[in-house]
């Protein structure tokens, strides 16, 4: 179970290697992509790999490093590991830049066209501490251009599913075939050049840029930079093989050198607790309203949706009537600050309902959420770090994607899976309290048989022999032999 435990055999590997290469003990920079998301689960990674004993510089932006020593107890929490190093570096944009989710691309060029000189800068300075390996979010390609020209093996992560990282390493087929770019409104037509998906995958299931400008030079950078991946050493996907084997054979078709080794949250939880420590940081960007387990453990068991679109912030008014309408008890997640001004006053007809069956937080400890006993259902945007923590706590979900992954997330958690059910593209009040009764009430039995046999599933793919911590344990031998 600790990852330190493992074989006789693999440990006399390493040991040996370890011994040929005491001039440079492994030190690893990771370089998470600066979104709540992939901020989350990248540095699950870093701790997994402190817990193994490798030397690790973390490297954030000013902007997430500020956020999160104002709001996590990233400091404190890696203090323990002797070997952990956190360095920060300007990501270039002025101050007052929202770096929202809908301007990431801004953030990326000015990574790419201003970051990338002091990310080199900072790989090549420090004598004393050479870095042996680079694990780097493959968003940010310019990390392999410096990578290769300082001579320093790198590895990628994508925090993304492997089911959207497949349909990216896809899109010369879909071109190819004449199903992108496609016009109209039909968008249920089938989707029948990406291997795999043959059977369920619709238009609208594509990522949500699909629908518009495909020339955008910005989103042709976006998918490229993903999906060179023979360029580096490895690729690490924050998935498992029982959740998309099939997937990722796929991909490995493109990059052999694969390590699925997720659910990453789950995967550190189980390590630190061989380790007595206590369980790991949410890693938040913003301050988490711990109100709300009192709140959770006063409801009856598993009576609570959750809702929460992640660090995303799109509402609508037919939402929170279509919850309320459906007479369920919910925990819902407004980011205040940044929704649409119209819906933060309550609806008058609105406003018994939520008093006596609601609570409104502006972040909550999602992932102590999910593992409460009072919550029976999550309403999502189907982000890929929301999807694993359901799967792992066994809470069937309502899917309403906005973009990116999302799409392509939300039919398998529907029709693959069959975890919950796929909301997008509609949301009308009438849909929402359908959607809700049926997750909550009509089909619950049904929904949490099958949500229960995937968290099954998710918690042995990390015990000792499963695919994950099979999988971990390689990429740390690999690390260890660079
Ligand atoms: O109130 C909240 C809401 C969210 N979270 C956490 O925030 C993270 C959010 O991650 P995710 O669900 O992946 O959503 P985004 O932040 O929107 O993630 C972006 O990055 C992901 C890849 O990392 C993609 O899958 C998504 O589509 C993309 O929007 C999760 O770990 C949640 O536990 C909280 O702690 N409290």
């Amino acid at each position: 179970m600790l990852i330190n435990q493992i074989p006789k055999q693999q440990n006399q590997a390493t040991i040996s290697v370890m011994d040929q290469k005491t001039v440079r003990p492994p030190h690893v920079l990771i370089f998470p992509l600066p979104l709540q998301g992939p901020v989350n689960s990248t540095i699950k990674l870093a701790e997994l790999l402190c817990l193994s004993g490798l030397h690790i510089t973390l490297l954030l932006t000013d902007h997430i490093h500020t956020k999160l020593l104002k709001y996590s107890n990233i400091q404190s929490r890696f203090s323990s590991y002797p070997g952990f190093h956190l360095e920060t570096i300007p990501d270039g944009l002025p101050e007052d830049h929202p770096r929202s989710i809908d301007r990431f691309i801004e953030v990326l060029e000015s990574l790419k066209t201003k970051s990338s000189i002091l990310f080199k800068d900072l790989m090549t300075t420090d004598s004393r501490r050479p870095v042996t390996c680079i694990i780097a979010d493959g968003t940010m390609g310019f990390t392999c251009d410096v990578a290769n020209e300082i001579g320093i093996p790198i590895m990628y992560i994508r925090t993304i599913s492997a089911c959207c990282l497949w349909v990216f390493f896809c899109f010369p087929n879909l071109i190819e075939s004449r199903e992108l770019p496609f016009s109209g409104n039909d968008l249920d037509t089938p989707i029948k050049s990406i291997p795999g998906m043959e059977e369920f995958l619709r238009r609208r299931d594509l990522p949500l840029f699909c629908r518009f400008n495909l020339s955008d030079p910005n989103i042709k950078t976006y998918l490229s930079e993903g999906t060179e991946n023979p360029r580096a050493h490895g690729l690490i996907l924050n998935t498992f093989d029982d959740l998309e084997g099939p997937i990722v054979s796929q991909i490995r078709t493109f990059c052999p050198n694969l390590y699925t080794i997720g659910p990453l949250h789950a995967h550190l939880k189980l390590n630190l607790e061989s380790f007595s420590s206590s369980p790991p940081s949410s890693n938040s960007l913003w301050k988490e309203d711990m109100s709300c387990i009192p709140w959770l453990d006063s409801q009856p068991s598993k009576s609570v949706l959750y809702v929460s679109f992640g660090s995303l912030a799109v509402m609508s008014k037919e939402l929170w009537y279509g919850l309320v309408n459906s007479g369920s008890r919910f925990l819902w997640v407004i980011r205040r600050h940044s929704v649409l001004s119209e819906i933060i006053e309550t609806p008058p007809e609105l406003s018994k309902g939520t008093e006596e069956r609601g609570c409104i937080v502006e972040w909550a400890p999602q992932e102590k959420v999910l593992a409460h006993g009072g919550v029976g259902g999550f309403l999502t945007h189907s982000g890929w770090n929301a999807t694993l923590e359901s799967v792992v706590e066994g809470v069937p979900m309502i899917c309403w994607p906005y973009f990116l992954d999302q799409q392509v997330n939300s039919r398998f958690v529907g029709e693959v899976w069959k975890l919950g059910l796929d909301m997008k593209d509609t949301c009308d009040r009438v849909i929402v309290e359908k959607m809700v009764r049926e997750l909550m009430e009509e089909r619950k039995e049904e929904f949490r048989k099958s949500a229960d046999e995937m968290a099954k599933l998710a918690k042995q793919c990390f015990m000792v022999g499963g695919s994950s911590y099979c999988n971990l344990q390689r990429l740390i031998n690999d690390i260890k032999a660079m």
